[in-house]
């Protein structure tokens, strides 16, 4: 087994884990170090080829892994998907709801189409995973969830559909987390940072020249994460040593939640009219603070 994890051989031996998105990125990595530990490892993506290849990477390494395409937004395809893999492999141990994404665009650019093909891909779509999987197993048989969100904590500008889904993800996290502990389910959220994934690349040239080396410059730790280093944190958390762990988010992002926010207010000091309307109804006081 080439993946090298901190974790023992055989953590996960004998038990089956879902990873969401394990077609690419951050979930290809997750699910080679499960397998690594042992799993037998369920990609869910809707790019067939993508899928195929993560699964027989992981063959190739010694691991078990099979795929189901379905898109986690659709909930007939979902129930049934899972149904087929309770069918097929029996009880499932964890599930990493890991599938999603967004487009870069400010707020004011948003279509009502790309608003909800954001929110139901980042929330909707991980709450139908996780209502199926507890419904045809865990709430039987216990288990542990992982919901991947992201560094939403200051809003998410230019990327604010993705913040509110995000957002909600983590108050879905926390309500699945006590409505479902006293059937043995742990819910808990992983929120990376600024993560070198395949994913990443995915925003063109403009997004990798400019955006990247600007959002690199607010990072306490000075550079980007890596897949593995998100892996690592699910895989503490699907594990027996976060036994007592449920509904936390762990923030994997080098510091940058803690940092300055991403943009200045330069765009905002280019706009005397607005400037003037805010001079204008803020009282003496608190205008001479200001200057300062
Ligand atoms: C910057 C600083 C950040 C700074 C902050 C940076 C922090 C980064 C942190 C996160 C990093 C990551 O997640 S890394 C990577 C994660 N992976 C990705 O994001 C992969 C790319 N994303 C996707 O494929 C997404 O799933 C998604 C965008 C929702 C595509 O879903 P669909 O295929 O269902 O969407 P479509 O059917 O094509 O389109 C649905 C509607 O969305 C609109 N739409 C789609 N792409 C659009 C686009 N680029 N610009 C405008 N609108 C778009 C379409 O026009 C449609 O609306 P109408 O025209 O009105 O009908
Ligand atoms: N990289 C980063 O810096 C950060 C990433 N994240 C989040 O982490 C997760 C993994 O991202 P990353 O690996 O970087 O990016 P990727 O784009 O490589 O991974 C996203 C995966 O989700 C799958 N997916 C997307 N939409 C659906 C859908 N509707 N149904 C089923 N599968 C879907 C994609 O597969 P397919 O297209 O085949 O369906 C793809 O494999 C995402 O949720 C991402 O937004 C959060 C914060 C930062």
């Amino acid at each position: 087994m080439s993946y090298r994890s901190a974790f023992r051989a055989d953590l996960f031996a004998g038990q089956t884990h879902i990873v969401t998105g394990g077609g690419s990125g951050i979930g290809r990595c997750c699910a080679h170090e499960l397998a690594a530990l042992g799993a037998n490892v369920i990609l869910i993506g809707r790019n067939i080829e993508r899928l195929e290849s993560t699964q027989a990477e992981i063959i190739a390494d010694g691991g078990k892994a099979s795929y189901y395409s379905v898109d986690i937004r659709q909930e007939a395809d979902v129930r049934d998907t899972v149904a087929k893999i309770v069918a097929d492999h029996g009880q499932i141990h964890g599930l990493v709801n890991n599938a999603g994404g967004q487009f870069p665009a400010p707020l004011l650019k948003i279509s009502k189409n790309g608003w909800d093909a954001v929110v139901s891909s980042n929330l909707t779509g991980g709450f139908l995973m996780a209502r199926e999987v507890m419904n045809q197993s865990m709430r039987e048989k216990g288990g542990s969830i992982v919901n991947i969100i992201a560094d939403m904590w200051r809003g998410m500008p230019s990327m604010g559909h993705s913040g509110a889904a995000r957002a909600g993800m983590l108050s879905f996290t926390e309500t699945a987390a006590v409505e479902w502990a006293s059937y043995g389910v742990r819910v808990n959220a992983v929120a990376p940072g600024f993560i070198a994934s395949s994913g990443m690349d995915s925003y063109g040239d403009e997004f990798a020249n400019h955006v990247i080396p600007q959002m690199r410059g607010t990072i306490p730790s000075s550079r980007m994460g890596d897949e593995d280093e998100i892996s690592s944190v699910i895989t503490f958390l699907l594990s027996p040593a976060a036994s007592y762990t449920t509904g936390a988010c762990i923030c994997v992002d080098g510091g940058s939640s803690l940092n300055t926010k991403l943009f200045g207010l330069k765009e905002h000091d280019r706009m005397p009219e607005q400037k003037a309307f805010h001079r204008a109804v803020k009282p003496m006081a608190v205008q001479r603070m200001m200057k300062k």
